[in-house]
């Protein structure tokens, strides 16, 4: 579904991305981990055309992401971004409803409007929450609210950043059990990137380091603890001392 083949991007000196290859199956949940700016958002925003590639290829359903019309090819996928990224002049019922309102997905205000009460309540938030402002519900309610927007028009694919980030070790819990509860509903393809080892578990079918530019291993989330990789082991296990330099 999607696939990365010998992909290089740089930002001056910086080599971020050094020969990127790799399956996401279509349907599966892959989780790519990593170190802080080892380019898994870079990788993500190569996808929807955010960053351009140096070289290499990008395929999604056998075709180069970057061609063909593009507003189509963003309206096959849905994103949960890092800290909600919710519109506080919008109420909740349109942030869910954002890309129903507008563009290729448009659709009369009162059924998108119905819509994104069944995706609120999806997430277990209820219809009284659609007519409230973001910055008046919790980090948590946050997280949900732009969970229902990430499914609100049933995306083939999902990307999810860093999704726990600020929630506390039990709502964290909640909102993986959410997205992998959605994804295997949908049928999706899902890809996740995460520092919450708590998250991979509880989110991945399949696991991908990024190390180095490349990927240094992939393969089901039931071998990552056996694989006998140490760039790996030393990440899950959060070890200062390995191969992998901590910067201190
Ligand atoms: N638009 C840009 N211009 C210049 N450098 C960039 C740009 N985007 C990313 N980078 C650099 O690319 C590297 C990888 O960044 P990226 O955000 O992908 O890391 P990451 O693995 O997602 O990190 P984190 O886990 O901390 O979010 C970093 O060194 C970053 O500074």
């Amino acid at each position: 579904m999607i696939r990365y083949e010998d992909v290089h991007k740089s930002f001056g000196p910086n080599r971020v991305l050094r020969g990127l290859t790799l399956d996401v199956p279509r349907g599966e949940s892959m989780v790519i981990i990593g170190g802080s700016g080892t380019g898994k958002s870079v990788a993500l925003k190569c996808v929807l055309g955010l960053v351009e590639p140096d070289a290499g290829t990008i395929l999604v359903d056998g075709r180069p992401a970057a061609e063909g019309d593009r507003e189509a090819f963003l309206a096959r996928f849905g994103m949960l971004f890092q800290g909600g990224a919710l519109f506080d002049s919008l109420p909740v019922w349109q942030n869910v409803a954002f890309r129903l309102m507008r563009g290729a997905l448009k659709r009369p205000r009162a059924d998108a409007r119905e819509i994104a009460i069944e995706k609120l309540r999806r997430v277990g938030l209820t219809p009284e929450v659609a007519d409230r402002f973001p910055a008046e519900l919790s980090g948590g309610m946050q997280k949900r609210v732009g969970l229902a927007r990430a499914i609100a028009a049933d995306p083939a694919i999902i990307f999810f950043d860093e999704p726990t980030t600020g929630l506390d070790p039990i709502m964290a819990g909640v909102i993986n059990d959410l997205i992998r509860e959605i994804v295997v509903e949908m049928g999706a393809t899902a890809v996740t990137i995460t520092h919450d080892m708590t998250s991979v578990r509880a989110i991945a079918d399949r696991v991908a380091m990024l190390h180095g530019g490349i990927i240094r291993w992939t393969g089901p989330v039931a071998e990552m603890d056996t694989s006998g990789d140490p760039y790996l082991d030393q990440f899950i296990h959060g070890r200062a001392e390995g191969p992998i330099a901590a910067v201190r």
